[in-house]
């Protein structure tokens, strides 16, 4: 069998991919090789001495070489205890050092190619290859690439040792230890099969998880229970399914591995006796070769049960660089720029865009402005094309025709940070983090003082009810912000974006229904935040659209009419009936 053959079956180009990443961490690999070396050598030494000094002992050698050998032994015992702390203390270090970056590097890639691919992908799955895949990296840096060197190097010692007791020796053991090393690759191909499938219904069943979790309210609410836990046990019954195919397929290949390795210390066994009797060689070593026939085969074991691994290593692998080599959806051009005040005056000129470049428009040839300090509702039925107005504003994607304009720049003459700084969003679902409530507020400004955050929630009206939690501003949301209602979190989103202070406003109304004082309070609050902004809005509630200075009611992603509500209403068109049918949520 050739490497060609290895490589085909066991998918080595995608284990293959993991080796740059040791680069910066050469030194310490390569003295944690040499440590895992030189502790098998000292190991099989030590083993083979002790089995000689008992080989003397039983045939009457004299005290003062075995006092010697007992010396000699003490030494080795003490190199092995330095080697092992060493190899073990390099390896994991440069193991979880590259884990940290591959972590870090994950989420950059992850930010980068958001929220397109967070659209496409379950975020459970996503956290799963972040956590778990890449945790199945650590054993191919701690426990893959030194043990294949000493796999190498160490048996060569022994087989060397053997050597030196009769030249037969080493003929006799070494295709039982080519066997030993190749058993593995016998059955690389399944063993590269199951590790994907098991990857990928781990990541399916953690994101399972990931939603029963968040979504339990819902879940409870629905009385979703029962479903929802069939739906899980199918998921985990089928990844425990996989799981004992692999269990299956490991026992056959450790017994056939154990199979080989005694057929290997029989025949070296009988072969010795048969030397032995016929004075070729000493007696007194017939405890050394068997310590040695046994000890040859450890460096190839351990590196046959890492060879096991190398299917789900692969697939690990792969889900990992599926993420990292994901393309960028937008880049900032090298002469974009990001300096200077910019007039937020926002056109739409023309804009065509579809999600898929196969796939029919969804906005076709979409033109309106939104004037500095002006504010416009963006109106239509669901699918109209609202979201992704406000999704190319925000530059998650380019246009595929005509231009978004803010002041005289194309938003792609911008740098995304530049733009991200100009503009600040209220989106209706609002995420707040596991950490404080004051924390959560200074995403919008990571340098505000309290004075400003807490001038910012007065002006959102979120101050009082944020006194009177049980911490005030320390107290922990918790995750998705439980502890708080709907109006609550909305203000403390709209605090957000009055601490960013950005010339913009982009606001996705809640289509929730408020209560009359909560929403009286967040209509307060979003009045307070539009002053002196140029804001376009989805908007929802009627309040909100008889506001706007300008309604643009958008049509199977086309500008059906443009105006005022009382022009709107009299041209007796698309608004109208929009209105008439009640599709614009809340009306009052
Ligand atoms: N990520 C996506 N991939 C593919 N198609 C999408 C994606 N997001 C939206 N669409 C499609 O684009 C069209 C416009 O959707 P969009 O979300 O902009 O509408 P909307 O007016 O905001 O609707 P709603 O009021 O329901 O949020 C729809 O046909 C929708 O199915």
């Amino acid at each position: 069998m050739n490497t060609t053959t290895f490589q085909g079956r066991i998918n080595l180009e995608k284990v293959k991919t993991l080796i740059p990443y040791m680069k910066s961490y050469n030194k310490k690999m390569a003295l944690g090789i040499c440590s895992g070396t030189l502790n098998q050598v000292f190991s099989i030494t030590s083993s083979a001495l002790a089995a000689y000094l008992v080989g003397l002992a039983a045939t009457g050698g004299s005290a003062e070489k075995i006092l010697s050998l007992f010396w000699l032994l003490a030494a080795l015992a003490i190199g092995r205890t330095a080697m092992v702390y060493a190899e073990m203390y390099l390896v994991h270090d440069v193991a979880y050092s590259i884990l940290v970056d591959y972590r870090n590097i994950m989420y950059r890639a992850i930010e980068r190619i958001a929220p397109a691919y967070m659209l496409k992908k379950r975020s459970g799955d996503i956290a799963s290859s972040v956590m778990a895949d890449v945790e199945v990296l650590e054993v191919f840096y701690a426990h893959t690439v030194g043990a294949y060197i000493i796999a190498i190097i160490a048996p060569l010692t022994f087989l060397v040792i053997l050597a030196y007791i009769h030249w037969l020796l080493p003929l006799v053991i070494f295709p039982f230890l080519l066997l030993v090393a190749t058993i593995p690759f016998w059955f690389s191909k399944k063993a590269s099969q199951q590790g994907k499938e098991i990857r990928a219904k781990l990541g399916t069943v953690n994101a399972e998880v990931v939603d029963g979790v968040q979504g339990m309210r819902e879940i409870v609410a629905f009385g979703r229970g029962k479903s929802y836990l069939k739906k899980l046990e199918n998921g985990t019954y089928d990844l425990g399914r996989s799981q004992i195919a692999e269990g299956k397929r490991l026992g056959l290949e450790g017994g056939l591995i154990n199979a080989a390795m005694s057929l290997g210390m029989v025949s070296i066994l009988a072969v010795s006796s048969f030397l032995v009797l016929e004075g070729t060689i000493d007696s007194a070593l017939i405890p050394t070769i068997i310590m040695l026939s046994v000890y040859v085969f450890s460096p190839i074991v351990d590196v046959s049960g890492t060879a096991r691994n190398l299917g789900s290593i692969g697939a690990s692998a792969q889900r990992v660089f599926s993420i990292l080599n994901t393309p960028t959806p937008v880049e900032d051009k090298a002469e974009a720029t990001s300096e200077g005040p910019i007039v937020s005056h926002i056109q739409y000129n023309k804009v065509k865009f579809s999600y898929n470049p196969s796939e029919e428009d969804v906005l076709k040839e979409v033109s309106f402005d939104v004037k500095p300090g002006e504010t416009v509702a963006l109106v239509g039925h669901s699918g109209a094309g609202k979201t992704t107005c406000a999704n190319l504003l925000l530059r998650f994607w380019d246009v595929r025709g005509g231009s978004i304009k803010i002041g005289d720049y194309d938003l792609r003459d911008l740098t995304q940070e530049k733009l991200r700084d100009m503009v600040a969003v209220v989106s209706q679902d609002v995420y707040l983090f596991n950490m404080s409530i004051r924390e959560n507020i200074r995403l919008g400004k990571p340098e505000a003082t309290d004075e400003e955050v807490e001038a910012a929630s007065k002006l959102a009206l979120a101050h009082d009810f944020l006194v009177k939690l049980p911490q005030g501003y320390e107290t922990n949301v918790g995750e998705r912000g439980v502890q708080l209602s709907g109006g609550q979190r909305q203000r403390i989103a709209i605090a957000r974006a009055l601490i960013k202070n950005s010339p913009i406003l982009l606001m996705d109304e809640a289509v929730s229904n408020l209560d009359a004082e909560n929403e009286r309070a967040v209509q307060k609050a979003i009045s307070e935040l539009q002053k002196g902004r140029t804001t376009l809005v989805i908007a929802h509630r009627l309040s909100t659209i008889m506001a706007a200075d300008k309604i643009v009611v958008l049509d199977k992603g086309k500008v059906a009419e443009i105006g005022s509500h009382d022009a709107l209403v009299k041209k007796n068109g698309v608004y109208s009936r929009l209105i008439a049918s009640q599709n614009i949520g809340v009306l009052e």
